[in-house]
């Protein structure tokens, strides 16, 4: 379903919360800076005769004490008003938002500094210093207005990182950086757009608070220097002659108080507008809450374990060897995976397999170099194309990602930005990795969207991601990560959130994509039917670890493990009507919380004594398996424990 796009402005002046205020401030805008073509009388004309005098046809707002048409000096005064207030908010913004967005991008040590560097700025007491500065520059408000703008930089500043921290963790941001766009690219295209409500909200406020300020500095004298009219001064006269006219104050601090709840209103409008651009599309990402539990890390020192079958791939694109990764948790540092070996050879596919929890999506990342804050590679290579990028910079990374290596996760809708449409993501992604004309781009788009078999491209590239299925989102990110021509793709579940006719047409699609370009391909998946129909060789994970490896046909048929056994045996599409679906009793055990032994040994109906005693070794009993148990190859016989159920 299409919806109309009605240009900007008329969408913004169908709205009275934006249209009466943005007039409020037109005409206020025009009757300032054209006072001098507009004003019915010069700012210092006195007619003393009619002095305090209330409204009338010679003077529509009245006089002031000297006689001076009120209405004259308003519009005379407003002119340095609103330049008064444009250069302090424009200080502020063009300082507090890329240093927010920085902060809130990079986080880190970056947003460390940043944030230091703002707390000091923030415990300045401001009014001291602007009575030094207006003494030093005598009284000149653009000096004044400058320090108000730099003061007001780290309040701004907090808002954009925060803001950029909630956006930044939404899928289609990280997509953007996996498919190699900078910070200052994310930021532009993917960030800025979500917040520039917010940022209207807090401008705006601050064009307020600057207003009061420069007319309560000009109410005391210290800004604009009489007789030259000014909004603070004309409130600070109307204060001296309140018991001889009242009227005199309702023009001067009625017209500030007017343009103060104008700008306020104004912005609230925008932001709910801009807003609603997205709002509905956007889907907040549902991200998983990673909580590990940690205990005293087993001190038992592991065996060696046998990883050359795992690592034996032809023509490896990308290898992993006995990676662990560790991460800082409020129990200290505990294992998220351990000593995690794979290889994908050019044109192959090696499928992740294993519950929830078990490390999978983490052995992922660590190869992408996206692991989640706190995490780090503590031992073990990762390689692409022969390279060790373990010491790679984010610079590198970056050229590394969307290029060499590309990633699709299983929420495809949150990974395309929702404020774009389908051809402007594909023309980006494009312009991000080739050098092409105009027409170039437009043109490998295309080609993009006809590789993943969009029917239709010409009306899909004009469509923007709400308005487009789960099935064929998925077939856009595909295309989106194909536009780098990476030599090798991780799909993390890219199936799940599809329903099952949909899921084999997508691996399919990625098979014959395979086919075409060579491209390597690690499937990261907890479905069965995934692994058998799209993977070359199945990686078993549990609780960190890899349990089995093999051949994907000789894992589900011939399972060695009895947590792969297991797992096959829950494959809800086995299941028979009527009957209940198999279950594994217990959890996996989260991270911090693995058992010196078996990690499944908890779990495991085949269960010895030897299982817990130590760690256990992957072994490779003959050419095609690769487990992680003490009873392969070997007879159960009495060492079997009874195991309660
Ligand atoms: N930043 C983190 N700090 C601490 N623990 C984490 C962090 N991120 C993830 N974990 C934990 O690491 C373990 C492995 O998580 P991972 O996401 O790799 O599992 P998974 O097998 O991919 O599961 P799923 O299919 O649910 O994504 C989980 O127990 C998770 O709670």
């Amino acid at each position: 379903m299409s919806t109309p796009q009605v240009p900007f402005l008329r969408r913004a002046l169908g709205r009275p919360r934006i249209l009466v205020p943005a007039v409020i401030l037109v005409v206020e805008l025009i009757a300032s800076f054209g006072a001098s073509l507009l004003a019915p009388y010069p700012p210092q004309q006195a007619d003393f005769a009619a002095a305090l005098s209330g409204p009338s046809a010679k003077h529509l707002l009245g006089t002031d004490r000297l006689g001076r048409d009120v209405l004259s000096r308003l519009m005379y005064g407003g002119a340095d008003t609103f330049r008064e207030i444009a250069i302090a908010v424009l200080i502020t913004l063009v300082i507090a938002v890329p240093l927010g967005l920085v902060a809130g991008l990079r986080r880190g040590r970056v947003d460390a500094v940043l944030m230091r560097l703002a707390d000091v700025v923030m415990s300045i007491p401001g009014i001291i210093l602007l009575l030094i500065v207006l003494a030093l520059f005598s009284q000149s408000m653009t000096a004044a207005m400058i320090v108000i703008g730099l003061l007001s930089v780290p309040g701004m500043m907090r808002v954009v990182r925060s803001a950029s921290l909630t956006v930044g963790r939404e899928t289609y941001v990280a997509a953007a950086r996996v498919s190699g766009l900078g910070t200052w690219r994310v930021a532009r295209r993917h960030v800025l757009p979500r917040i520039t409500g917010l940022i209207l909200v807090n401008a705006a406020l601050a064009c307020a608070n600057t207003l009061l300020i420069a007319a309560g500095l000009n109410a005391i004298g210290l800004g604009v220097k009489p007789p030259a009219p000014s909004w603070g001064g004309m409130m600070a006269d109307a204060a001296q002659t309140l018991n001889q006219s009242l009227w005199l104050a309702i023009p001067t601090g009625g017209l500030v108080a007017v343009t103060a709840a104008a700008l306020i209103v104004l912005g609230d409008g925008l932001r709910d507008m801009l807003a609603e651009r997205w709002s509905g599309t956007s889907h907040t990402t549902t991200t998983r809450r990673h909580k590990a539990v940690a205990a005293a890390v087993a001190t038992v020192p592991a065996p060696q374990s046998d990883d050359a079958w795992l690592l034996a791939e032809p023509r490896p694109v990308v290898r992993l060897t006995k990676v662990t990764v560790t991460a800082e948790t409020e129990h200290g540092e505990v294992e998220l995976i351990s000593d995690v070996s794979l290889a994908v050879g050019q044109g192959r596919t090696v499928g992740l397999v294993g519950e929830s929890g078990c490390g999978k999506s983490m052995t992922g990342l660590a190869l992408l170099g996206l692991l989640p804050n706190g995490a780090r590679v503590s031992s073990g290579t990762v390689e692409i194309d022969g390279v060790d990028v373990g010491s790679f910079g984010p610079g590198r990374w970056r050229a590394l990602r969307g290029g060499t290596i590309a990633f699709i996760s299983q929420e495809p809708m949150v990974g395309l930005d929702p404020l774009f449409t389908i051809g402007q993501l594909l023309r980006e992604a494009v312009r991000t990795h080739e050098k092409l004309s105009r027409k170039e781009v437009a043109l490998r788009a295309r080609e993009l969207l006809a590789q993943v078999q969009l029917p239709d491209p010409e009306r899909v590239l004009k469509l923007r991601p709400s308005q487009i299925s789960g099935g064929m989102a998925q077939r856009v990110s595909i295309a989106v990560a194909l536009a780098g021509r990476p030599r090798v793709l991780v799909a993390d579940e890219p199936t799940t959130a599809l329903d099952v006719t949909v899921q084999r047409e997508i691996v399919q699609l990625l098979r014959t994509i395979q086919r075409d370009t060579g491209m390597a391909l690690l499937m990261i998946s907890h479905d069965w039917d995934v692994i058998a129909e799209a993977c070359d060789t199945a990686l078993v994970m549990y609780a960190g670890q890899v349990v089995e490896a093999g051949p994907t046909e000789r894992v589900m048929t011939a399972p060695l493990h009895p947590y792969t056994r297991k797992l096959l045996a829950a494959n809800p599409r086995l299941a028979t009507v009527g009957e209940p679906i198999p279950t594994i009793p217990g959890t996996v055990p989260p991270p911090g919380q693995w058992p010196v032994g078996c990690h499944f040994a908890d779990r495991c109906p085949d269960r010895v004594a030897r299982c817990t005693e130590a760690p256990i070794a992957l072994t490779q009993p003959d050419d095609q398996d690769v487990a992680r148990c003490v009873l392969v190859g070997e007879e159960l016989g009495e060492e079997l424990l009874e195991v309660s159920s």
